[in-house]
């Protein structure tokens, strides 16, 4: 019903109250409760927040998204609410400040109405990593909603919030977006504050939101990004908007990376789609040319060798001591940290851990870390040179639909899930995911465009474009 803010204003208009829409997403998400979207639901404080921005209406002194009904993925701080990033090692953990991304929000009277499921520290494309249990795709409940912000994907999805915010570390907002039919927009690196978010691989990490439409894409990321003195690789400028300008016809030169269309593992149908989308834009009078990205086959290992990295340096502050949850009966430090680390943490982040750790140590640094610096340099520079010459790359958001829970087993198969986002991310470029079709087998499954660094305006204008062609 309210499947976009200018759904919930027009109600709003029409004599519909705040605490209506909060009370509407609150049924919808008891009666959806098995799809296990939520961690932990903010009922009363909703409803509480819900009457004073009624009364704030009322004055008119209400900000840009009174009325807005926001889900968090449980990676952000939230002051005073727990926080686990759905891990065991942060089980009943509480924030003691706000991310800004989310004071932000609150500051325009976005209501916050609760902390969504997600892989253990935003690591997989399944969401089958939460320590907490997986969440099912209200597409198709036997199908993973993918993941990393996987919870944030099926709420929406669901029609339990207007719209909600996940991070995209490599794919995290993007993959997730195509399984489950919505919009997943990646920032550029830096456009939205880090602060609060808790850390897996800090050059790589960017907030960004879930939503039905462009327009909400655009409001809600104007809203959290811009210059903030707690995050060094922020922007630094103030954000007000990013306009959506109407595009002329056969103003756009698209290039569309052929390297992707013509992968092994790229399901006919989505190849398919991706030639229609190319000829529909040709026949609109626009540029529309094949371009070469060589390096796909280095794309997943470059990534993985990176944000393990990162993430085994990040992690490496959860103790147990000084976060969260402290394994019994311990003794000294070293006893303290190994069974707190080893009982806290799931499969998946001990083998990143790992993995890192080997990466960044003494005689395999050279080998895989500084090599794996150099191939993202040389990712960025070929990205940005084909963005030099085209206003957008056009690619698939995912090789395939969403799979079957418990069907992927494979690491490597699961890791190739990534195979056509982690360039936006080793690059830094925004990127999104437009739900642009529906497979036969019932699935929907998006495309995704590159844009130029911090040109979000340019790229959701684009977006908005694609997304009116196609019907
Ligand atoms: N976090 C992400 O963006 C998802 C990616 N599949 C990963 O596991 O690293």
């Amino acid at each position: 019903m309210y499947t976009s803010f200018d759904k919930v204003k027009s109600a709003i208009d029409n004599g519909t109250t705040v605490v209506d829409v909060v009370s509407h997403y609150l049924k919808q998400i008891e009666a959806k409760k098995h799809i296990h979207a939520f961690l932990e639901v903010f009922e009363a404080e909703a409803i509480q927040k819900a009457q004073e921005i009624d009364a704030k209406i009322k004055n008119n002194t209400a900000g840009k998204l009174a009325g807005m009904v926001i889900g968090i993925k449980d990676n952000l701080a939230y002051k005073n609410h727990k926080v686990s990033a759905a891990s065991k090692i942060l089980e009943g953990f509480e924030s003691i400040y706000t991310a800004t991304a989310v004071e932000r929000l609150i500051q325009e009277d976005a209501i916050i109405i609760g902390r969504l499921n997600c892989d253990e520290f935003a690591m997989g494309s399944s969401n089958e990593n939460s320590a907490f249990g997986n969440v099912l795709n209200p597409i198709q409940e036997d199908k993973v909603p993918g993941g990393s912000s996987g919870g944030s994907a099926a709420a929406l999805a669901a029609g339990l919030c207007t719209a909600s915010i996940g991070s995209d570390t490599g794919g995290s907002i993007r993959q997730p977006a195509s399984f489950t039919g919505l919009i997943g927009f990646k920032p550029t690196y830096g456009t939205i504050s880090r602060y609060g978010l808790l850390a897996y691989a800090s050059s790589f990490d960017q907030i960004g939101p879930f939503t039905n439409t462009i327009k909400d894409a655009a409001l809600i990321t104007a809203v959290m990004a811009g210059k903030d003195e707690y995050d060094g690789t922020a922007i630094q400028e103030d954000i007000n908007e990013f306009p959506i300008e109407k595009i002329e016809k056969g103003s756009l030169k698209v290039g569309y990376i052929s390297d992707c269309l013509e992968s092994k593992g790229l399901n006919p149908e989505i190849k398919t789609k991706l030639e229609q989308t190319i000829q529909v834009l040709k026949k609109e009078g626009h540029t529309v040319e094949p371009v070469s990205f060589p390096y796909l086959d280095a794309m997943v290992p470059t990534y993985y060798v990176l944000t393990t990295a990162e993430a085994s340096s990040n992690l490496s502050r959860y103790t147990g001591v000084h976060f969260g949850r402290l394994a019994d009966n311990v003794k000294g430090v070293e006893e303290t940290y190994k069974k707190s680390r080893s009982e806290g943490f799931g499969e998946e982040v001990k083998k990143r851990i790992m993995l890192g750790t080997f990466v960044l140590s003494h005689g395999y640094y050279d080998a895989y870390y500084t090599k794996g610096q150099k191939v993202r340099r040389i990712i960025q520079n070929k990205t940005n040179e084909l963005l030099s010459e085209y206003d957008v790359l056009l690619l698939p958001t995912t090789p395939d639909t969403a799979f079957k829970i418990g069907g992927v087993k494979d690491a490597i198969q699961m890791y190739l899930q990534d195979i056509f986002t982690v360039q936006a991310n080793l690059a830094g470029n925004p990127a999104i995911s437009l739900p642009m079709g529906t497979h036969s087998n019932g699935l929907p499954f998006g495309l995704q465009l590159i844009g130029k660094h911090q040109k979000e305006s340019e790229l959701l204008s684009i977006s908005a474009y694609l997304m009116d062609l196609k019907q």
